[in-house]
């Protein structure tokens, strides 16, 4: 069989699918290497939709393969993870069927290709669908407890593409031209695909992509008026470009040379300024003293799940008890540099308790510091603090405004 035009962007989806699902690996870890051979940014865009909707809609579109076979098959064999991307093209992306059986039947060249198209053959015939909603895994669930059923529409598309404003004082004049909404000052919400680079005032730097709930650690600390803030783990950088425009004199610092390499890029392109220092926090030792301290620590991220769907099948116990350790020792770094008044901002991309709400009561029992309460007006409307004063964000927050990424922020301040 001579292989149709798309087959290199499923051969590519198949790969970041078995890098994710097989490996635990991210795809941002694989994709360099399953894109090779796949020409132009609209076959890659393609490779990453296919992989990105089975990943979202994976428990649903099981569900569907297993009402198909007599014997289940096995979840990490070949011909599941091609229906599951079969499905979700037909699904999801309204591809027609001949055009997905033309393209995904050869990944399996050698092995049951019957099977996968008898299977496929017959859910088309009985017009099999997906539910509105996608179907957590049990140990989401789990996890996610009382939430997870608030969170679950989020996740339904993937997110709007928000950013944030150098000034925000130009908040309507931006949203005006550009064609989006705002939801905060500072903010604003451009539609889904917005291609961000090829925008005709990228280059002039007054804005930079950030979601909304990303947008929130930095302003909690306010004006910074000249005084010295320290962003612990900064790259690429988005804190510290909303901190050096709120007029902090900021160090940025992170163990990832990649990583700050873009953050100076970010600086550059925004003409913004900042210390850069790359180090490991849980062994350097700053020179000078701050006036605040930003730890955006490295978590599960799991609350990016609406970009980033691979986290709803990688993340685990295990990983979520290596970063809260991770976190702990942070947090233990960053308290014993802060003098008395200074303000301490603790966040994670994090859906997860033990990386959020657990990780601040435990600040509270073991550290010296004023818890500081978030209030409502520092926030988008529609988004409360909660009782103890911290903010806990999820997709499934402000839907009728296309959701936000899930965060977990608290403030205190040196006694
Ligand atoms: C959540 S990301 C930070 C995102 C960043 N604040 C932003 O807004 O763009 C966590 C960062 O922590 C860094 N990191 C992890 N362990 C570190 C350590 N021991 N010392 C310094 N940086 C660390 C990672 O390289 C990563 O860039």
């Amino acid at each position: 069989m001579a292989t149709a035009s798309g087959f290199p962007a499923r051969r590519a989806a198949l790969q970041l699918l078995d890098a994710v699902m097989r490996r635990g690996e991210t795809i941002e870890q694989t994709e360099k290497a399953a894109m090779k051979g796949v020409d132009g940014p609209a076959d890659r865009a393609l490779a990453r939709a296919i992989a990105g909707e089975t990943l979202r809609w994976l428990t649903d579109l099981d569900t569907l393969i297993d009402s198909a076979t007599k014997k289940r098959l096995p979840d990490d064999a070949k011909p599941r993870m091609v229906l599951r991307m079969m499905l979700a093209q037909a699904l999801r992306l309204d591809t027609p069927g001949h055009a997905i059986v033309a393209t995904c039947l050869p990944l399996l060249s050698g092995g049951p290709r019957r099977l996968a198209h008898g299977v496929f053959s017959a859910l088309m015939k009985r017009e099999a669908s997906l539910p509105e909603v996608p179907t957590l895994s049990d140990s989401v669930l789990v996890r996610w407890g009382e939430h997870a059923l608030d969170i679950a529409p989020g996740l339904i598309d993937p997110p709007e593409v928000d950013i944030a404003l150098k000034d925000a004082s130009e908040t309507a004049v931006r949203a005006t031209d550009m064609g989006g909404v705002s939801l905060m000052p500072g903010h604003v919400r451009l539609p889904r695909g917005t291609p961000i680079e090829q925008m005709p005032d990228y280059a002039e730097g007054s804005w930079w992509v950030q979601d909304l709930a990303a947008q929130l650690p930095a302003r909690l600390l306010g004006v910074g008026e000249g005084e010295r803030a320290l962003d612990l783990c900064a790259a690429p950088g988005g804190k510290t470009l909303a901190l050096a425009a709120a007029g902090w004199n900021v160090t940025a610092l992170d163990i990832s040379g990649k990583r700050l390499k873009m953050l100076r890029d970010n600086l550059k392109r925004t003409e913004l300024e900042a210390e850069v220092v790359k180090a490991n926090a849980l062994t350097y030792h700053p020179a000078k003293q701050f006036g605040a301290i930003l730890l955006d620590a490295p978590c599960t991220a799991t609350g990016t799940c609406r970009r980033h769907p691979d986290v709803l099948h990688r993340i685990g116990p295990r990983q979520i008890g290596e970063m809260s350790e991770i976190q702990q020792s942070l947090i233990n770094q960053a308290v014993e540099w802060l003098p008395e008044g200074a303000m301490f901002v603790y966040a994670v991309c994090s859906l997860e308790r033990e990386e959020g709400e657990d990780q601040a009561r435990w600040i509270d029992a073991t550290f010296d510091l004023e818890p500081v309460p978030v209030t409502a007006d520092e926030l988008p409307r529609g988004i409360a603090p909660t009782p103890e004063g911290w903010v806990r964000t999820h997709p499934g927050m402000l839907p009728d405004d296309g959701g936000l990424d899930g965060f977990f922020i608290a403030r205190w301040r040196k006694r």
